[in-house]
């Protein structure tokens, strides 16, 4: 237990885990039969379930409390109206503008920057219908039939799982494909598979400075050279997204070509803006702005909503309920729609990157745990690997299930038979399998006795495992929206109570700086001798097989 002592209101909290340790969330759903009225609420078109959650009505007071007192309600206001909260970086933190459609100015610096977000727009939409209706033409006067996103990160991941989510929405005749890694066989994939006639190759990277970034947009350059497309027409295959506009102008993409973006949009919350493009290409851009709206709903719900009736601030203080008074160190998020399958991933640098954090806003170190693990999949599939472990596992790992009420399938009984798996999951974590009914159910099966003493200890289930349900109707681009936008604004809750700046990443800095040097020792002529033993090691192995 690593409790947030800076807050009075922790040790309330402390005392409340206590009590709370020794009851099973069995008994308190026998307890109350109101359990699922009380603890269950909807916004934006999600519906909410945290009613299997080891909570009690003095624990959601003493969380809100604690939320208050962290003063949380005055740092929503100042990420929404501007200020400068990422104090590392000096920058404000206005994703959420980007999916605003009020009339009110947004201001950063003493500028209104909606009408930027609403020029940038109306471009998406012209390139999108351009490419639609078959308008953007290669270098052979063809239309597109091929986009291809070369971007990593928060210039990947988020655009990736949208796009994916939206799978029903997809614009028949374009084929999308995506490069992040340097790992030339990504690349190599791709190019094997688009038609250098017919591709639209979309560069994007808020630094464009980014090794993998850079290194496949041009080898993609590259290879359209190869492939007979003169210089000169290069700028019909390749559209670039950035803050760094030089940049773009050197690497040779036309400047017509080119979509702006911010410093207040940080790399992990950027699919809402410019990044978006590819959103827009694959679903349209109608569908592109249902999506922003239904993540700005959220939004709103979040900074009108009180605290204890809250969506992102109940989830984001549930979280810190059992990472920093229950001891668990994960949380894993699960989809049963397969259409969802990469949010886990997106999840992850959204949350990790954001949250895995050790130095407060004012320079401390934490003496508490911040950021989980975050990690995830799709169900069924995953309760046929690692649900075991969810289960009797020795950890405690709480789970939130992601599970439509409609699919956009419906195929026989196929649909029913998911739903009924993530509800069941979701009851089985909560129940669990006591040592009585197990015996029972086996004397009654007629297992002979001493088998029954021997197999019981292994089919005990504790259960008493806490998860969230979330419930929209169906996915549908407000809903994909809403979801996101629900996980960014819990991130962000979770960063104003451990007090760390969620919105740099200096972490990742050192890898790529050690990856210069190592990459400089691979390509000298010679042994290696000058790094620690390993490195010299592993850098001449690598040499011994390319010479
Ligand atoms: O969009 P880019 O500037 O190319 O950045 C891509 C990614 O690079 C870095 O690794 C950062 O840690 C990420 O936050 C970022 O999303």
């Amino acid at each position: 237990m690593t409790p947030l002592s800076h807050l009075s209101s922790s040790d309330k909290l402390v005392e409340l885990q206590k009590q709370l340790a020794g009851t099973h969330l069995r008994d308190l759903f026998d307890a109350d039969k109101q359990r699922f009225d009380k603890y269950t609420m909807e916004a934006a078109g999600l519906f909410l379930d945290y009613s299997k959650n080891l909570i009690n009505d003095d624990v959601l007071a003493s969380l809100t409390k604690m939320a208050e007192e962290a003063k949380l309600p005055e740092a929503i206001k100042a990420m929404f109206s501007g200020e400068k909260i990422n104090n590392t970086e000096g920058r404000a933190v206005l994703h959420t503008a980007l999916r605003y459609f009020g009339k009110d100015p947004v201001m950063v610096d003493g500028k209104d920057v909606m009408p930027m977000i609403r020029d940038t727009h109306k471009r998406m939409k012209e390139i999108t219908q351009q490419v639609h209706k078959g308008e953007w033409k290669g270098h052979t006067g063809k239309p597109v039939k091929h986009i291809v996103n070369i971007g990593i990160g928060g210039s990947y991941l988020g655009l990736k799982t949208a796009i994916n989510a939206l799978t029903p929405y997809h614009v028949k005749g374009l084929e999308h494909h995506y490069v992040a890694n340097i790992d030339p066989n990504e690349i190599s994939e791709v190019l094997r598979k688009i038609d250098p006639e017919t591709t639209l190759f979309i560069v994007a990277s808020k630094s464009f400075g980014t090794l993998e970034t850079l290194q496949n947009a041009q080898a993609a350059r590259k290879f359209m050279l190869d492939q007979g497309c003169a210089e000169a027409d290069i700028r019909k295959h390749f559209v670039a997204i950035s803050t760094n506009l030089k940049a773009i102008d050197e690497f040779g993409i036309a400047q017509e070509n080119t979509l702006p973006l911010w410093d207040w949009v940080g790399g992990r919350y950027s699919l809402w803006s410019t990044i978006g493009l590819m959103i827009s290409l694959v679903v349209g851009f109608d569908n592109f702005e249902r999506l922003l709206k239904g993540a700005g709903d959220m939004d709103n719900h979040f900074k009108t909503a009180p605290l204890d009736q809250n969506m992102p601030v109940l989830m984001g203080m549930l979280g810190i309920w059992y990472q920093n008074y229950f001891g668990a160190e994960s949380h894993a998020v699960i989809s049963y729609d397969y259409f969802l399958r990469d949010f886990p991933g997106h999840l992850q640098q959204m949350d990790m990157e954001s949250n895995g954090k050790r130095t407060t806003l004012d320079g401390k170190t934490v003496d508490y745990q911040t950021g989980a693990v975050i990690w995830g999949g799709t169900g069924t599939n995953d309760q046929h690997a690692y649900h075991q472990l969810l289960h009797q596992g020795t950890r405690l790992i709480p789970v939130d299930f992601v599970a439509p009420a409609t699919s956009h399938n419906p195929l026989g009984e196929q649909h029913p038979w998911l739903f009924a798996n993530a509800v069941a999951q979701s009851q089985a974590m909560m129940q669990g399998k006591t040592m009585e009914e197990i015996r029972d159910e086996m004397l009654a099966a007629g297992v002979a006795a001493e088998d029954v003493e021997r197999l019981t200890p292994h089919k005990v289930i504790p259960g008493n495992r806490p998860n969230n349900m979330i419930v929209p109707e169906k996915i549908t681009p407000e809903v994909a929206g809403a979801l996101i936008a629900l996980y960014e604004q819990k991130v962000f809750v979770q960063g104003v109570l451990w007090q760390v700046n969620s919105f740099d990443q200096w972490g990742v800095e050192l890898g790529k700086v050690l990856g210069n040097r190592v990459y400089d020792r691979i390509t000298e002529k010679g042994a290696t001798s000058d790094q620690d033993s390993s490195t010299n090691g592993l850098v001449n192995r690598f040499k011994q097989f390319n010479v």
